[in-house]
């Protein structure tokens, strides 16, 4: 069995937030390599190929621009970048099912599956397919299975797994300098051949070192355990916030104990409103499906308890601030800072802000919404079909934090965006009526400042000490 020929063609099918991130940092790092990256959206391509990207991330715009063009395409035309690739990835959204079998919670394949008979309906050459999306464990057999049964004479297929671990809002850096890359494969010679070819592209930039391989099942299953691992910290430090909340802790202080534990470490034990994205409630469902399917009923509700525990995050901080404001809400404006799941992204998916909106919304309340990221056509397509309400007759989406506080009562911050911590409180305060309330869903601005303006805060984690607003409570004062 000779080795593979150096990969010097990659199509990407899958223009998405991994695909488009993932093939652009590849084409920047081996120039020598032609990247084609291919979606069915036309208007998707059509802005990777402008000056307005379909997704912001940090530092992508410029890569994008010094390669696009030279090595690095983005097309449509996919069978043409199918036919001449010797390396595919299959970066296609791989969503909770929402019909038949499964619905809920298990992934749906049907992106997958039309890859893999597209490939074998369009393949005249032999071909590495590499599944990059994530995908429930033994997918990739599935994968195998279709593109073996419909092969061509003289073209053969390798299927691998090289599951992506970059965030959001940080994905060129996660790419640029990742802690591991993940390749899993047969272990037969030419599973290892195949493995050699991909790794020999990571390496151009990659250490050595951080390049791991398995069999395809362990990748393909490492890649929703860490996702699970990631979800259960947060849930974990939620849960010990509810704690706090009752006993007078601070989650803050108790996150920075424990996470000085070297065993335990100090990353993502940043107490929340709940965690968002596209990913981890997907995964987590998709892991807790499986460990059914697998009659380990104890597992699946392991699992699922992750899960409950951020809905329960979720819904205590929209109760809390409902019961803060008089228990009611009604007719009352309520400034949203932050719409997007997390800072860095203009990312929307299962956001707790969008949860928090529908909540305050289903409550009577007048929602004047900031993101510096994400526009208003997204908004109300995200808060758009469950509601009962005129949403734009009770809705605003401002282009700056300023105007979408004045003649609010509260200020709800549901994103951790760096611009949120150095606003003018005071000039924010004096648009408001008042009492004038803040709630902090992300633990991230200055409370002890704002509670001197006169706003009374609550936040995640802990009780405030909220002296002046009290004050106003015991005097009736207008201020
Ligand atoms: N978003 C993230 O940060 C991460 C996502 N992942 C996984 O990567 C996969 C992709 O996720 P995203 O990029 O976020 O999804 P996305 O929805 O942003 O992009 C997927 C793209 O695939 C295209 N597509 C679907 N079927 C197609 C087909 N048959 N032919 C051509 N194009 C097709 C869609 O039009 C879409 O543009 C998912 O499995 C996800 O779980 C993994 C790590 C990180
Ligand atoms: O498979 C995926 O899609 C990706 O999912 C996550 O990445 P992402 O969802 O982009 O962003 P995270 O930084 O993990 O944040 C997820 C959510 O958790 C929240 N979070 C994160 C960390 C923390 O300490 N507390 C907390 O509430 C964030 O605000 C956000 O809402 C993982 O971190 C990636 O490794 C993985 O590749």
């Amino acid at each position: 069995m000779k080795a593979y020929p150096k990969v010097s063609k990659i199509c990407c099918i899958g223009a998405g937030y991994v695909g488009g991130p993932t093939c652009t940092v590849i084409a920047s790092k081996c120039t020598d390599i032609t990247v084609t990256i291919v979606d069915i959206n036309e208007s998707r391509i059509a802005q990777w190929n402008s000056d307005s990207l379909p997704i912001f991330e940090p530092g992508l715009e410029e890569i994008v621009k010094s390669r696009r063009g030279q090595n690095l395409f983005f097309s449509t035309d996919i069978l043409k970048a199918v036919k001449e690739a010797d390396l595919i990835f299959i970066s296609v959204n791989t969503p909770t099912k929402n019909f038949g079998v499964g619905k809920g919670r298990a992934a749906d394949l049907k992106h997958i599956e039309a890859c893999a008979r597209l490939i074998a309906d369009h393949s005249t050459s032999s071909k590495i397919v590499v599944e990059k999306s994530t995908v429930p464990v033994r997918a990739a057999e599935s994968l195998s299975r279709i593109l073996k049964a419909n092969t061509k004479p003289g073209v053969t297929y390798q299927v691998l797994s090289n599951p992506e671990f970059l965030a959001e809002g940080t994905a060129i850096c996660d790419l640029l300098n990742p802690d591991r890359v993940l390749i899993g494969g047969e272990d037969t010679e030419e599973g290892q051949l195949a493995i050699a070819a991909l790794s020999s592209v990571y390496e151009v930039w990659v250490p050595k070192e951080r390049i791991i391989t398995t069999n395809t099942w362990s990748s393909e299953l490492s890649k929703l355990t860490a996702n699970a691992f990631l979800a259960q910290r947060i849930s974990s430090i939620n849960a010990i916030s509810a704690v706090c909340e009752a006993t007078g802790a601070d989650v803050s202080e108790v996150a920075r104990a424990i996470g000085m534990d070297t065993r335990l470490g100090p990353k993502f034990l940043q107490s929340s409103v709940g965690f968002g994205g596209s990913c981890f409630q997907k995964d987590l469902l998709n892991l807790v499906y499986i460990s059914e399917c697998l009659n380990l009923p104890e597992v699946a509700e392991y699992w699922q308890q992750v899960l409950n525990m951020n809905e329960f995050q979720k819904s205590r901080f929209a109760k809390r601030i409902v019961e803060t404001m008089f228990n009611t809400i009604t007719n009352k404006k309520i400034t949203l800072l932050g719409f997007a799941f997390k800072k860095n992204t203009g990312d929307t998916r299962e956001s707790p802000a969008i949860y928090i909106a529908k909540y305050l919304l289903e409550e009577g309340a007048v929602l004047q919404i900031y993101d510096p990221k994400v526009d208003s056509k997204q908004v109300f397509a995200d808060l758009s079909g469950t509601l009962s309400v005129n949403l734009s007759e009770v809705v605003t989406v401002s282009k700056n934090p300023y105007d979408a506080a004045v003649g609010s009562h509260a200020i709800v911050v549901c994103t951790e965006w760096d611009e949120f911590t150095s606003l003018d409180y005071e000039r924010m305060y004096s648009r408001m009526l008042k009492p004038a309330f803040v709630f902090d869903g992300r633990k991230i601005l200055n409370h002890k400042k704002l509670i001197d303006i006169g706003f009374h805060v609550e936040t995640i984690g802990c009780k405030l000490n909220n002296i002046a607003s009290s004050f106003f409570f015991q005097n009736g004062k207008h201020w």
